[in-house]
């Protein structure tokens, strides 16, 4: 059977609402989840094929999407938590007894920072943001997918209307690059 894109993506996606506030993330422990709050949908949400990304069992890719940090609270059991690398710019904040990644924070100077990176399929309610793209799709190979197979997972992306980057979408990349430029002292007018 040819591995699975992402529960979300293998059978088509299904469309967000665009009156969705909100809902509750859970982890997959069977005895006190690990709870996240989150009073705002997901934006930018998408798939991504990098090796730091939490992906449930038996998937190449993740979901995830961003969500302002002010929106974030943990509701529930939020000893189990602890930063999977400190050392990223991503601090993903993963249960110590299953593994999923409940949140992910920028601390640092970053154009992301201020947004929290969030997997919507821990979560029971409908009508999260729908996956935008697929990104970082070439780094799967770095996680033993073969090289010879990256058509066939990129023309899976495009049968349900996903886009295919190696890095992020353009309108993320021009973000990036617009707060680079910022940083150096350059200066847009009408932004
Ligand atoms: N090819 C690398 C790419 C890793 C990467 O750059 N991931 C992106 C997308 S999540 C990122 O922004 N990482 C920042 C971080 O992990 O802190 C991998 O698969 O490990
Ligand atoms: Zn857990
Ligand atoms: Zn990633």
């Amino acid at each position: 059977m040819a591995p699975s894109i992402h529960p979300l993506i293998d059978n088509g996606i299904t469309p967000g609402s665009s009156t969705f506030s909100g809902g509750k993330l859970h982890c997959h422990c069977t005895s006190d989840q690990v709870e996240i709050t989150l009073n705002s949908n997901v934006a930018h949400n998408h798939a991504c094929g990098c090796s730091k990304c939490w992906k449930p069992p038996g998937s190449l890719f993740s979901i995830v999407g961003v969500v302002p940090r002010d929106a974030v609270s943990v509701t529930a059991n939020a000893s189990k938590l602890s930063i999977v690398d400190k050392e990223a710019t991503i601090q993903r904040n993963a249960c110590k007894v299953c593994g999923v990644h409940l949140f992910g924070r920028i601390e640092r100077d970053h154009p992301f920072r201020g947004l929290d990176f969030v997997h919507v399929e821990l979560s029971d309610e409908k009508g999260w943001q729908e996956p935008q793209f697929a990104g970082f799709v070439s780094s799967i190979i770095e996680q033993g997918s073969h090289p010879k197979e990256m058509d066939e997972v990129r023309a899976k992306f495009k049968a349900v209307g996903l886009q295919t980057y190696d890095v992020l979408s353009p309108v993320l990349m021009d973000l990036i690059s617009t707060f680079t430029a910022q940083k150096s002292g350059i200066r847009f007018a009408n932004l």
